[in-house]
């Protein structure tokens, strides 16, 4: 009755016909070899083996035979593949003694076995039993037939220490013992060809799952094969794509850019590519950057954008050569590029997003495919390649960056490095609001300066500001003008970002609504039954409720946002839209409508010499230059700017404002060596920033002035005096 639980081993339940017999181990085997001429038409039926003991040290299965019992029905399928198994290895010559059948010892294989073996046993053993066979170590049997020990110990040990551990011990000893070392202990073998290890282009899609169909865009690569160490700067975190956080802001608040290498120079398709670099949902978009970088400075026109009185779309369309003058010559070099569909900034209509034959390096995600993920996520846009301060790029190499902006860093092939001479940096706003949702620059701004006027931001950038002027403050027009078109188009891209983010606002304005909505509903309920309403009374108020509702809806339908209807609204809120909204296509805007109110233009508003300034009509009732004035400075030196303050004078109609934020002298010898002809500038200035406001006033007409802050921010460089400039109304003109 005690035995059965042992005997499990011995029995093979699933194939033996004789269930809950405990067969022996020789029959499982011819069984198991296909020789079953020795299988006893019954099984034998096995007495108790007194030398069956519990052997916990080593190897051998101890089949202790067993009556049969009923308990036998106990054993498990495991059970019976164990005792096969064991079958199978013991082929062992059985011993006979007293009709008792013992297998001959055979130590390794049967170790696990035995070892789960005495844990059942210990489970189903009545723990006051005590066997005689249990608790005593059997001995190893010393029959002829035992196997042969080792003799032969390769690290010089022997039968007792086959590791030769005791060589350690004992100085002496261990140099006799190793006396023939290497003989005795074997090198291992030398040099067999070196493994291959293939690493994915881009880690986080190694099976290149997420590839379109750019050629080797699934290739693996072979550190081997790839021509020896070669260190790939911002390549690490998945793959290239961004800019890996080389650029910081310097005490002044530039961004230097010295380590700072352009990784990723695909030109993204239309639809964009969202910035991983702002983090958290909704800070503000400081990070979205332009969408074709290599695009950029290849096609940045050194040339004052058309911004008199002839419309835009006319006068960028035109061309104007005098209204273009060159800068450092680049427009050699951008007469043999093909151009970029001409920027056109329509009074009727958003401007168009320019798309361009694009050069995709192999990437992990499509460009469409990025921009989406993080539109979802209710993040800003911004392409591979201008990522921000967090700056994780990914995606594949990138083709070198051939922009007149750009400087090579190595050889022939090395990504080259942009100068970003105007100050045309792609993270500006990640690295100026890092992380934060507002601009604090907006803080000192006044709505009302703004509110149903005309507008014009000198190097707009990527266009944040530009944007939340034109999203909040309902300006009728606002132009954001900037020389780099890489950063005109990522602007552009944000309208729809921004356009997104006011549709979340709005969602989280009726989610809120309709929770309390749904409160009300459930409070009037409670006052219903509380005091026996009419069912009529309930049905209209119902009814009531319902043509509210429906009037919202309709509304929004007309607002183009019906295509997020289906989206939970909760979903909008946390995540943001399920992509950006596209540009609603409405004929005539009423003025102030966002987007509908904000344009972008490529081009340089500093004329190409003072007679040109003749030209210039009044079009605007406020002009922003925000840290724009080193840039033009450096450039075009004393003369440039000043040009440039006398353009914005002419350009500004009577009553008009100028918000200047100028930065320090101090900060500019940081940039002096960018190119030679700012530092040539640079070393002419005489016209220093704190001379500007006299000069406005004294010399350029402005009536008067007035500081209206020096905003907060998290770096101290780009803390910066903010001025408002007023032109005289009309009548005292
Ligand atoms: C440092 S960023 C300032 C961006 C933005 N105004 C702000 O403060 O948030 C300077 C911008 O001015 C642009 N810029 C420099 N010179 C320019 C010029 N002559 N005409 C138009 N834009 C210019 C640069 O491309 C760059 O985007």
């Amino acid at each position: 009755m005690l035995e059965m639980s042992v005997d499990k081993e011995a029995v093979e339940l699933g194939e033996s016909p004789f269930e809950n017999t405990a067969v022996h181990p020789s029959h499982l085997h011819s069984k198991l070899s296909g020789n079953d001429t020795n299988v006893p038409e019954k099984p034998e039926i096995m007495s108790k083996n007194p030398h069956n003991e519990d052997d916990t040290s080593i190897n051998c299965p101890p089949v202790v035979p067993v009556e049969k019992s009923n308990n036998m029905s106990n054993t498990t399928e495991q059970d019976a593949r164990d005792s096969s198994t064991m079958g199978a290895e013991s082929s062992l010559p059985l011993e006979s003694k007293n009709g008792l059948q013992l297998p001959k010892p055979h130590p390794p294989p049967c170790q696990p076995h035995q070892q789960r073996f005495n844990k059942r046993r210990s489970n189903t053993i009545n723990a006051s039993f005590k066997h005689p066979i249990f608790g005593k170590r059997r001995r190893r049997s010393n029959s002829e037939t035992e196997s042969v020990l080792p003799t032969n110990f390769l690290l010089g040990g022997n039968i007792f220490d086959p590791l030769n551990l005791n060589s350690l011990l004992d100085e002496e000893v261990n140099r006799a013992l190793n006396a023939e070392t290497p003989k005795s202990s074997p090198l291992p073998a030398k040099s067999r060809d070196p493994v291959e290890i293939l690493i994915p282009r881009d880690i986080t899609d190694p099976l290149n799952l997420n590839c379109c169909s750019t050629g080797d865009g699934g290739r693996l690569i072979s550190p081997l094969k790839a021509g020896g160490r070669r260190r790939h700067r911002n390549r690490h975190h998945g793959g290239g794509g961004g800019i890996g956080g080389g650029v910081k802001a310097d005490a002044e608040g530039a961004l230097t850019r010295s380590d700072v290498v352009e990784s990723d120079q695909r030109k993204p398709s239309e639809g964009g590519d969202v910035s991983q670099q702002t983090e958290q949902r909704g800070a503000s978009l400081s990070g979205i950057k332009a969408s074709a970088l290599d695009r950029s400075s290849e096609e940045m026109k050194n040339r004052p954008a058309p911004l008199h009185s002839v419309p835009m779309a006319q006068a960028q369309c035109a061309n104007n050569p005098p209204l273009f003058p060159s800068a450092g010559g680049q427009d050699e070099e951008e007469e043999r590029r093909p151009r970029e569909p001409v920027v056109v900034a329509s009074e009727t209509s958003t401007a168009p997003v320019s798309s361009s034959t694009r050069t995709n390096a192999p990437h992990s995600l499509t460009y469409r495919q990025r921009k989406r993920k993080h539109v979802n996520a209710g993040q800003p846009f911004e392409p591979a390649a201008k990522r921000g301060p967090s700056g994780r790029g990914r995606g594949a190499p990138h083709t070198p960056q051939t922009g007149a902006n750009s400087v090579p860093v190595g050889g022939r092939g090395r990504r080259q490095k942009k100068t970003f001479q105007y100050g045309n940096y792609n993270k500006y706003y990640g690295y100026r609001n890092p992380g934060a949702c507002e601009d604090p620059r907006v803080r000192v701004l006044k709505p009302e300066w703004f509110r149903g006027k005309s507008v014009l931001d000198l190097g707009c950038n990527t266009g944040h500001l530009t944007l939340t002027i034109a999203k909040n403050w309902r300006p009728a027009r606002i132009v954001g003008l900037d020389i780099d078109g890489e950063l005109v188009h990522a602007a552009r891209q944000n309208i729809r970002h921004y356009l997104s983010e006011l549709q979340t606002q709005e969602a989280r304005h009726c989610g809120g609504e309709e929770e309390a909505e749904k409160e009300r509903a459930g409070v009037e309920g409670n006052e219903r039954r509380k005091n026996g309403r009419s069912g009529v009374e309930e049905e209209q108020k119902a009814e009531e409720k319902e043509t509210v509702k429906q009037d919202a809806e309709s509304d929004k339908k007309r607002d183009g946002e019906s295509h997020n209807l289906s989206f939970p609204v909760s979903l909008r809120i946390s995540r943001g839209p399920i992509a950006a909204p596209p540009l609603p296509n409405t004929p005539s805007p009423p003025p102030g409508n966002f987007p509908a109110n904000v344009f972008f233009v490529k081009g340089n508003y500093v004329l190409e010499s003072d007679l040109l300034l003749a030209t210039q009509k009044e079009e605007y009732d406020v002009i922003l230059c925000l840290s724009v004035s080193k840039w033009v400075h450096l450039n075009w030196g004393d003369a440039g700017l000043r040009r440039l303050f006398q353009r914005v004078y002419r350009h500004l109609r009577p009553g008009g404002l100028f918000i200047l934020e100028p930065q320090p002298w101090t900060s500019y010898s940081k940039r002096k060596r960018l190119t030679d002809a700012i530092y040539k500038n640079y070393c002419s200035i005489r016209f220093k920033p704190e001379q500007f406001p006299s000069y406005l006033t004294s010399e350029v007409g402005f009536s008067s002035y007035e500081l209206i802050g020096t905003p907060k921010s998290s770096s101290q460089g780009f803390q910066r005096p903010i001025y408002v400039f007023h032109k005289r109304p009309s009548s005292q003109n």
